[in-house]
């Protein structure tokens, strides 16, 4: 038997459950209806849509038939880390609804499914909103180090996106620097998916809001939306494919005249462990990255080489917080980290 306190939690989970499945949905519309707004052509707007039933799907499966299994010891779904486990087919396997490894919504964990949901409300795909009032003291700092008594650490949410062609590995470097996990069959993304992760830096933590964007070509013309008030963007290429590194260039271009003004940009060389069949030699990787002001760095996500220094890399590019924009209670004012001029290292 259950004590009525017991039977209490289990309520009080649910409602709050039910009432965040309802803001994802309502958020999930928004966005949406931005979307057509901003859509030239109903040939533009059809993969939003397309998008938008399965976040909808992916939203509302899970959540169903996690109803029962949910059990009040789980965290609360303000906790960090959420992802979407939006995923199509593994290459060459039967569809499989979430990611092996990436905790579905109600199945228990740490992370937090839903591809719009993001904790406190900003750096959701269209831009960085502003947080919720007070959500600064509610945020869990991930496995950042928690600021000691008495001390004020800023919490900045940078919006990141990953951008690159299919394959390359951009889902499995976000899963190794969030998760610390490798999958080799891992599937292919389907719109983009999302986790958060913080990280110290200086006296600010960055909670990176991590927009994995598929890189199939169907998927092209979503891009914006994550590119979009980014702080950020990875752009990944695989070093045994040269085809990917002409991807990359193209992913510049578009950045440099679509993108935010002063976005930072990183260049991950990923699966460097299969230097033996390299199609790029480093050196090249190097001069166009220096001719276009971004960082480098050779990556293994399947072997977790250079993929913290990727995102610490990231970090020192941003600009620490002017002290006037951390009001007298510790809350942040969010804003376009990337309209600020002048890169300094933390
Ligand atoms: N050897 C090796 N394989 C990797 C590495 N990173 C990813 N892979 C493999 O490359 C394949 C594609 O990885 P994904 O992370 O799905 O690539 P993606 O860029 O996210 O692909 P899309 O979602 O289609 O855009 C998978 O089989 C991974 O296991 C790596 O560092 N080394």
């Amino acid at each position: 038997m259950r004590s009525n306190g017991h039977k209490l939690k289990h309520k009080r989970f649910h409602l709050n459950a039910r009432k965040n499945f309802t803001l994802r949905v309502a958020e999930q519309w928004n966005k949406l209806s931005r979307e057509v707004m901003e859509s030239p052509s109903l040939e533009t707007f059809k993969p939003h849509l397309d998008v938008f039933l399965l976040h909808l799907l992916q939203v509302t499966l899970p959540w169903q038939e996690g109803w029962t299994r949910c059990s009040p010891e789980l965290p609360s779904i303000s906790d960090d880390s959420v992802l979407s486990p939006l995923t199509s087919p593994p290459r060459g396997q039967p569809r499989a609804r979430s990611r092996p490894g990436l905790a579905a919504p109600g199945a228990g964990g740490s992370s937090e499914a839903g591809p719009a949901h993001v904790t406190g409300g900003g750096g959701g795909p269209g831009g960085a909103g502003p947080p919720r009032r007070g959500s600064a003291e509610r945020r869990r700092v991930g496995d950042a180090e928690r600021p000691g008594p008495g001390q004020m650490m800023a919490i900045r949410e940078l919006k990141v996106c990953l951008l690159g062609d299919t394959g390359v590995g951009k889902s499995s470097i976000v899963c190794r620097f969030v998760q610390d996990h490798f999958d080799h069959n891992i599937s292919p993304t389907i719109g983009a998916s999302f986790m958060t992760k913080t990280v110290p830096c200086g006296n600010e933590l960055h909670k990176f809001l991590i927009w994995d964007t598929a890189g199939q070509e169907r998927f092209h013309s979503l891009a914006p939306m994550y590119y979009r008030g980014s702080a950020a963007a990875v752009i990944v290429y695989d070093i045994t494919k040269q085809d990917s590194f002409h991807t990359l260039k193209k992913w510049v271009k578009e950045l440099k005249e679509h993108g935010p003004e002063n976005i930072v940009m990183a260049i991950a060389g990923n699966k460097c462990d299969l230097s033996d069949i390299r199609e790029v030699p480093m050196k090249d990787a190097k001069e166009y990255a220096e001719s276009i002001g971004a960082i480098v760095v050779e990556t293994s996500a399947k072997n977790a080489v250079n993929i913290e220094e990727l995102f610490q890399g990231i970090s020192q590019q941003i600009p620490p917080l002017d002290p006037h924009e951390i009001s007298n209670n510790g809350a942040i004012k969010l804003g376009r980290q990337t309209s600020q001029t002048g890169r300094r290292c933390c």
